[in-house]
Parts: structure tokens; sequence; C-alpha cells
């Protein structure tokens, strides 16, 4: 698992590290990690190359001095263009003079002549210290640089993110890859088309026993978290998913989420609902009714793909949500939430799981009253007013349960936002669901097998939300 800390988790980690081996000590270890990390991505030989630092006032652009001087001793030409020059960090400054740096102000002539030219471009303009948006100078200084093809590596962050969000105002460096420092920064797991590889140098820091501010799945970990058939497993044992979805108007969406559920685990899947015919038609495994009191006993409830909204849809919808079971509302059962919230309110009082997926236009209609700008804070807020797990979709698809906790999905293409594919999602969350996972971990899951399959249809050159049934379970024996 990924954990990712706030500015204030950050900084009081720092102040230890700095009261134990000073700051001189702090900076020498960071610089040398960014220091490394372009010699290690530029290609041999490296006597030459041309590497420029953007240099603000803070100890982000200490950091990108020492490191400048570092490289200039390997022998690369190394240009400062200060920000701030009468506050820069006196003793980088002097440590890249002494190396033998050449260091400009931000408003010379040669300054875009040498950013354009630069082979390496590190962006030392600000760190944790400062919030978006940049100021002109700034702005301008990153503005050339993004428009040039040399290796762009930020220091501790891509100046222009905020580093508690990922919230992007203004201008922001595009780092191809992010040198951060002690910890993770959440703003680097929900900003990276900004942040680009992220490399943790630990530099002393110790986040160890920290609550994580927001978790990302990873392979490793999705391997741990999903449930393996026991020697003694039956059909039953591994937990069994009811799904409530399609109608005359959209029988597919019934096939692609039932097509979720069995291809996620062994185990049952119980369709309930108008299409039962077309999903047998497809998934011969699946026990399909036309009715879900007909389903029988099952662990968790998908409702809401392509059910409609009107008429027996709401009998429907209403009928799951007095289940016991978690429930899984997506889609058209959303948008039905939306103009019946009291259904959520009763669930809520009821003590029972639910877990919301919406997109950000279900999202608004389900929460009119929590803005999308801050998506991390939206999906918080949503869960603590809703009670309910939340899962935005998105690019980067964002979890937050009512307890507090938060995830983000790091899988995934932009080859999944295609008709449909949210209906696989759904049945793959409520086959986690009934298998026993608690809300978030099988959100998280979800989407992370979800996102996994995408980029292995994508890879294979396939296209529609279906091919992402064959991708779920690339390798048998696990995940992934
Ligand atoms: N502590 C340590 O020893 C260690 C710290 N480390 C490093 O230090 C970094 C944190 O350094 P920091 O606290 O100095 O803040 P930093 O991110 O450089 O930004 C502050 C500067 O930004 C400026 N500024 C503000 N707003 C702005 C705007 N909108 N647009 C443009 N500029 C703006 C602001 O100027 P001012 O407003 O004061 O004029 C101020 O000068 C951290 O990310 C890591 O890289 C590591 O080396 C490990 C050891
Ligand atoms: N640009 C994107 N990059 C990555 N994933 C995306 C992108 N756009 C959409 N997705 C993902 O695709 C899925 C789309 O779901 P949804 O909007 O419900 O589609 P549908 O209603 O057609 O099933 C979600 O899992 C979402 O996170
Ligand atoms: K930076």
């Amino acid at each position: 698992m990924i954990e990712a800390y706030t500015v204030e988790q950050i900084r009081a980690v720092e102040a230890l590290a700095l009261a134990r081996d000073g700051d001189a000590t702090l900076m020498r270890r960071a610089s040398f990690a960014v220091a490394a990390e372009v010699a290690e991505r530029v290609p041999a030989p490296h006597p030459g190359r041309r590497v420029v630092l953007l240099v603000g006032s803070g100890n982000n652009g200490g950091d990108a001095l020492y490191a400048g001087a570092f490289l200039r001793g390997r022998g690369m030409a190394v240009t400062a263009l200060l920000l701030s020059p009468e506050r820069t960090h006196a003793g980088g400054r002097a440590a890249l003079r002494r190396a033998g740096g050449r260091i400009l102000t931000h408003d010379d002539p040669a300054g875009p002549g040498i950013i354009a030219r630069a082979e390496v471009i590190i962006d030392g303009v600000v760190g944790i210290g400062a919030t978006p948006p940049l100021r002109a100078a700034a702005a301008e200084l990153i503005g050339q640089a993004n428009a040039t093809d040399a290796l762009r590596v930020a220091v501790d962050l891509p100046s222009g993110i905020e580093p508690d969000t990922g919230q992007v105002r203004g201008t922001c460096f595009l780092a191809d890859v992010t040198v951060t420092f002690g910890g993770i920064k959440v703003g680097l797991l929900i900003a990276d088309q900004q942040a680009g590889t992220v490399v943790n140098v630990p530099i002393g820091m110790d986040m160890t026993g920290r609550p994580a501010e927001v978790i990302a799945m990873t392979d490793g970990s999705l391997r741990q978290v999903l449930p393996a058939p026991a020697p003694a497993a039956d059909k039953y044992s591994g937990g069994l998913v009811g799904v409530v979805a399609g109608s005359p108007g959209y029988p597919g969406a019934a096939v692609l989420c039932v097509g979720g559920a069995v291809r996620t685990r062994p185990g049952m899947v119980r369709y309930a609902g108008p299409q039962a015919a077309a999903v047998v038609a497809r998934w011969p495994e699946a026990v399909a009714v036309d009715s879900p009191a007909d389903a029988g006993t099952v662990q968790a409830w998908v409702v809401g793909p392509g059910m409609g909204t009107e008429g027996q849809s709401i009998t429907l919808l209403r009928w799951v949500l007095g289940r016991d079971e978690p429930v899984l509302v997506d889609a058209d059962g959303l948008t039905i939430l939306a103009a019946m919230p009291a259904l959520l309110q009763a669930r809520r009082r009821a003590g029972q799981p639910t877990v919301l997926t919406p997109h950000d236009r279900e999202f608004s209609r389900v929460f009119p009253d929590i803005e999308l700008d801050d998506r991390l804070a939206a999906v918080r807020r949503a869960a603590w007013v809703s009670g309910a797990t939340v899962l935005l979709k998105g690019h980067r698809t964002l979890i937050a349960d009512p307890g507090g906790q938060a995830a983000v999905n790091l899988s995934g293409s932009s080859w999944l936002a295609t008709a449909g594919s949210g209906d696989v999602l759904s049945g793959v969350v409520g086959s986690l669901l009934a298998a026993g996972l608690p809300p978030l971990l099988a959100a998280s899951a979800g989407a992370f097998l979800h996102g996994r399959a995408g980029q292995r249809a994508q890879r294979a050159g396939l296209f529609g939300a279906h091919a992402l049934w064959d991708h779920l379970r690339a390798d048998p024996d696990g995940i992934g």
C-alpha cells in the first residue's frame, strides 16, 4: 500500500529529523537524491550536459542549488536562474558558485535562450512552503520550461500544485520525475499528470506509525487483500452478490455488471431484474430471476446500472436499500437517490453499509451543495454527510468512507472512458463487498482491478467495456 501525507504531518516529522541531524545534513541528503536521479536519467557522457535550475527564495531553491553543485561536480554545465536574488538560500548559492556554476537572475535577457537549450531543468521554485497560484515571474519561467523537451525534474513537488489536495491553480511545472522528501505528499498522487514518476527519498525522516492521510492500492497490496478460495470452499462460502440492473432500454448494463462480478471472483452471482434472459445467455453461471425478492440470500447487492429512474425502478431500489446487506448504488440508482434523499438517510439511521459510485455529474446530482474543485475534500465531505462510502470516478478515482479514511486509485487509463465501463466496475466492487471486504477496501481494490484491466485491454488493442472481462484476472493464481 502506498501511503501519502499532509504537509502538516511531513513538517512534524521533519522537525524531529532537523533537531537530530540539522538542516544542512537534511538538505545535503535531499539535494544529493535529486542529483543522483538526474545522473541516472541523463545519458552518458555527462560533462557538458546543459542543466538549468529554477530557484525560488525558500529551502526548495536551496535544494536545487546544492543539486546543481553536485551535477557541476560531474562536469555538467549548470546555470541557476534566481527569482529573488537577494533572498536566495545563501549556502546553496555559495556551493554552486564554488563548483563553477553560472548564476543569473530570472529576468536576465539570456534566460529564455538558456531554458530553451536546456537538457535538464530542475524546478526549485517552491516546495511545501507555498500555495499556488505562483507569482508572475515564477509562472513565466515555468511556462518556458514546460515548452521545452528537456528532462524536467521537480524538487519535492512540482511548483504550482497544492501539496495537500493536488489542485493546480495557474501555471504548474510539468515534471517527468518528482523527487520528494520524507514521505509522499497527497497532492502528488492526485496531480499525477504534473508530478510524473514520484521517487520518495526518506532523507532521515521516518513516517512509520503516522496514519496516512490517503492510501493507494498497489499490485502487491491487492494480492494480499483479495480473498483466495480455501481448499474447502464451496460456491456459497465466498459470498454471493445480487445484481439489480438493466431495463428494456439498457439491457447491456445488466450483462456488463454481472460480467464484472462473475470475472472478479469464483462463487455465485444472482441477477434479479427484467434482463434475466439476456444475462443467462451471456453468463450461464449466473442465477437469474425476474425479481430480487426471488433471488435468495446474498451477502451484498449492486443496484442501479441501466435500471431506469422511474416507476418500477424506484420500487426496486427501495427494496434493495431496505436490506441489511451492504449495497452498492450506481448510475440510475444514484439519480433516484438524488431525488429521494430520504432513502439514503434511512439506510444511514439503520447503520447499513452503503457504497455510492458516482461520476462527476451523478455526484453533483446527489450532493448539489458540494463543489468539485477540490475533489478529495468533496469526496470526504460526501462520505461524511451521507454516511456512505463514496467512490468518485474519474481519471484519478477517489474513495472516502464516513470514518474519514480516503484512498486514491493509481491504476487505469483514459481507455476506461468508454460506455459501460462503470457498469463493469460496479459488478467488480459488489463482488468484493460480498466477499466480506470492508467498503473502503472493496472499493479501492475494485477500482484498482478495473483500472489494471483497462490498461491490459488497451495494450491488447481492444475497444469496448466488455473487453474488461477477460482482463480482470490476468494471473489466475493470484491477481494482477
Ligand atoms: N526544512 C528543511 O531543512 C528542509 C527542507 N527541505 C526543502 O524545503 C522545502 C520547504 O522550504 P520552505 O519552507 O523554505 O518553503 P518553499 O517551499 O521553498 O517555499 C517558500 C518560498 O516560496 C515563496 N513563495 C510563496 N508563495 C509563492 C508564490 N505563490 N509564488 C512564488 N513564490 C512563492 C516564498 O517567498 P516569500 O513569500 O517569502 O517572498 C518563500 O521564499 C521543501 O519542500 C523541501 O524542498 C528539504 O531540503 C529538507 C530539509
Ligand atoms: N480520463 C480517464 N482516465 C482514466 N479513467 C477514466 C477516465 N474517464 C473515465 N474513467 C473511468 O472510466 C469509468 C467510467 O465510468 P462511468 O462514467 O460510470 O461510465 P458508464 O456510465 O458509461 O459505465 C470509471 O471507472 C472512471 O474512473
Ligand atoms: K519544486
